[in-house]
């Protein structure tokens, strides 16, 4: 059989196909041989431009199947998985959920309670592969997108006063539509915090939410677990039993990434932080679960896997390396500080040329994705043989070249930080944990801004319902008092269990956050191999939310130079450019310009399995009543 090449994305389709395999765009009817399908190629084809573009691609599903119709089941399956491992909330947010919804524990738990809840933390999970360029002009584009000044000069300006605040579905869990007319009250500038929210507890060290990516197997949940190992935070039990159970299936060497999956905290104290573990499984269908995680990151610890084939595999030689990706989604949720965890050393004698090596070839992809060099810390180590761990390393193989720190050690190098106490509250809510049988409902996530503390009042968006705080939970222990930077269980009280969501937020009643499903957003397109046209569908992230959207304008490509907007709209957008586009989500979600608040306005696009875009809302717009 023949081949025709897509005249937009290149691809060489077989000679049978009526539209492109990877994009969706019509042959030329003129190259088709004369047979029936011909004349239905034809007939489309009168449409012209980038809708009929898109309409092709619903017309090659098989039995009336669209396009939206694949992703939303995409969407379903992908939910599956995402209810029983989520990457960011670990083992308290798991034993949480598992204490509420196993028979053995319901009648008994209060998450009020001061004992600690037993955890049996699920691995978190996550993944993805797109194929992502190393440009300089991606890496001028995306360093714009990720800079706040930059973003002013958007049209965007958030609707402020005239927002109406919708309740509305949102994945994973649906609620129902209602519309409260909740109205924004006060402006943010006009927030006074009141004596408690700034009073800094005494003696308490501050929360550094560390997430740990990195390619499949190269060994973050061993590294997770023999971190909590040495710092005593896994019992001798625990860790009896996993090394009993991993030798009795003949993986022993899997000892510590089952004692990460089942320790019963996911953090550890060092002499500056409080240092809460977000795990991620490093699969590529898992990175949904990821970017939940990420979200909620200060900074990260990438794992390379330094083997001969492996640590090429992981920058995607083949297209499916997660050590790129993942580092350029950390880099577009804002996460500066990132320590390279160079790991297996042992397999390759811990060569110095190899460690140079990786340096030199990783390192130019992190500048390019807008790393500063002051930001970036390398650290080779291996977990199996714990060399540069909590101390400094002892094989004369490594100590011989590197006199660098240990891993602990560059973690508690990290800067601490910033944290906006003395703004309104604002909480995206990671997970929702209810029990109908105990009336009790528990919001899990990362206190963004602002502080709680028990007996408040909150506002629980997008339903706009009003709960009140019964118990807070910081490190699996109650506290009465929890601040910006903090991971938090919260127990809540006056309010229906179906509307605590991923994806929703807790904020202050006189504070809503605003809710939307048609936004504006400036992108920058990754390394795609179909178009992104008027009427693409796609998958859409925001904070913990996630829904199908459409893009329904294309408004204007971005200079990558200059930042200027071209004054002629372009009809479709390729790899590497950036452009501010119009998208309509499925449903709505919380979510607020980048330049009145970074983390309810940062995007990621996917599609097929794949990241398409990253960028940050520049304007939300209203939807209509
Ligand atoms: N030789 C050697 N093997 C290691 C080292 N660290 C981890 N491994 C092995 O690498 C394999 C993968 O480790 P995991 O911790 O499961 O890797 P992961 O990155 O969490 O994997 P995913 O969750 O699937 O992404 C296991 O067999 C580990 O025992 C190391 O320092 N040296």
């Amino acid at each position: 059989m023949g081949l025709w090449q897509c005249p937009i994305c290149t691809y060489d389709n077989d000679d049978g196909l009526l539209s492109c395999d990877v994009c969706g765009v019509f042959r030329d009817s003129s190259s088709v041989a004369a047979n029936n399908d011909e004349r239905k190629v034809c007939d489309l084809g009168k449409d012209s431009g980038a809708s009929m573009l898109a309409k092709s691609l619903f017309a090659r599903k098989p039995h009336g199947e669209t396009e939206k119709d694949v992703v939303l089941d995409k969407l379903l399956s992908k939910r599956v998985n995402d209810s029983y491992e989520k990457g960011n909330a670990k083992g308290r947010f798991d034993a949480l959920r598992e204490m509420f919804m196993t028979p053995k524990h319901s009648s008994s738990i209060n998450i009020g309670d001061s004992a600690p809840p037993r955890a049996s933390g699920k691995k978190g999970i996550l993944k993805f592969a797109p194929k992502i360029d190393k440009t300089e002009k991606s890496a001028a584009s995306l360093s714009a997108i990720g800079d706040p000044d930059q973003c002013e000069n958007s049209s965007a300006r958030d609707n402020g006063d005239a927002s109406e605040i919708l309740s509305s579905n949102l994945h994973p869990l649906k609620l129902d539509k209602k519309s409260k007319g909740t109205r924004k009250m006060t402006s943010a500038a006009e927030y006074k915090p009141e004596k408690w929210v700034l009073s800094e507890e005494e003696g308490c060290l501050s929360q550094l939410n560390l997430a740990i990516v990195g390619h499949v197997d190269s060994g973050k949940s061993t590294l997770s677990g023999r971190l909590l190992h040495l710092l005593g935070m896994i019992s001798k039990k625990v860790m009896h039993k996993n090394e009993k159970e991993a030798k009795e299936k003949g993986k022993g060497s899997f000892t510590y990434a089952w004692a990460m999956d089942e320790s019963t905290v996911a953090y550890f104290k060092t002499e500056k932080y409080r240092v809460v573990l977000l795990d991620s499984p490093g699969h590529k269908d898992f990175v949904p679960n990821m970017i939940s995680g990420v979200t909620q990151a200060d900074a990260a610890i990438l794992v390379v896997d330094a083997s001969i084939g492996s640590f090429e595999a992981g920058l995607g030689g083949n297209g499916f390396g997660q050590t790129r990706e993942h580092a350029q989604l950390i880099r577009s949720f804002g996460v500066e500080q990132i320590i390279i965890a160079v790991n297996k050393m042992d397999v390759v004698e811990y060569s110095r040329g190899r460690f140079d090596d990786i340096k030199v070839q990783l390192g130019s992809f992190l500048r390019s994705y807008g790393f500063k060099e002051s930001n970036v810390t390398w650290v080779p180590l291996s977990v199996m043989e714990n060399q540069n761990l909590i101390s400094p390393a002892s094989d004369v193989r490594l100590t011989c070249w590197y006199e660098g720190c240990y891993l602990l050690d560059a973690i508690d190098s990290l800067q601490s930080p910033p944290r906006e106490v003395s703004k309104p509250l604002l909480l995206p809510i990671c997970d929702g944990i209810s029990s109908h049988s105990l009336g009790q409902v528990a919001a899990c996530g990362k206190l963004e801004r602002g502080a709680l503390r028990s007996g408040s009042k909150v506002l629980v968006m997008p339903s706009g319902d009003l709960a009140t705080i019964r118990a807070i939970e910081r490190d699996s222990s109650p506290c009465s008092v929890a601040r910006a930077g903090d991971n938090v269980a919260v127990s809540l009280q006056g309010i229906d269990g179906g509307h605590v969501i991923p994806g929703g937020v807790l904020c202050l009643p006189d504070f809503p956050v605003t809710v939307a499903s048609t936004l504006e957003l400036k992108i920058l397109v990754l390394a795609i191999t179909a178009p992104i046209l008027i009427g693409s569908q796609v998958e859409f992230h925001i904070h913990h939310a996630r829904t199908a959207a459409k893009v329904v304008k294309i408004l204007s490509l971005i200079d990558p130079k200059s930042g200027k907007s071209s004054k002629r709209p372009p009809r479709l957008l390729t790899a590497k450019q950036s452009a501010i586009i119009e998208v309509s989500l499925d449903e709505a979600v919380c979510v607020e310009a980048f330049s009145e608040c970074r983390v309810l306005g940062r995007v990621i696009l996917r599609a097929a399995g794949n990241t398409i875009a990253v960028g940050i809302v520049t304007r939300v717009i209203e939807p209509e009543t």
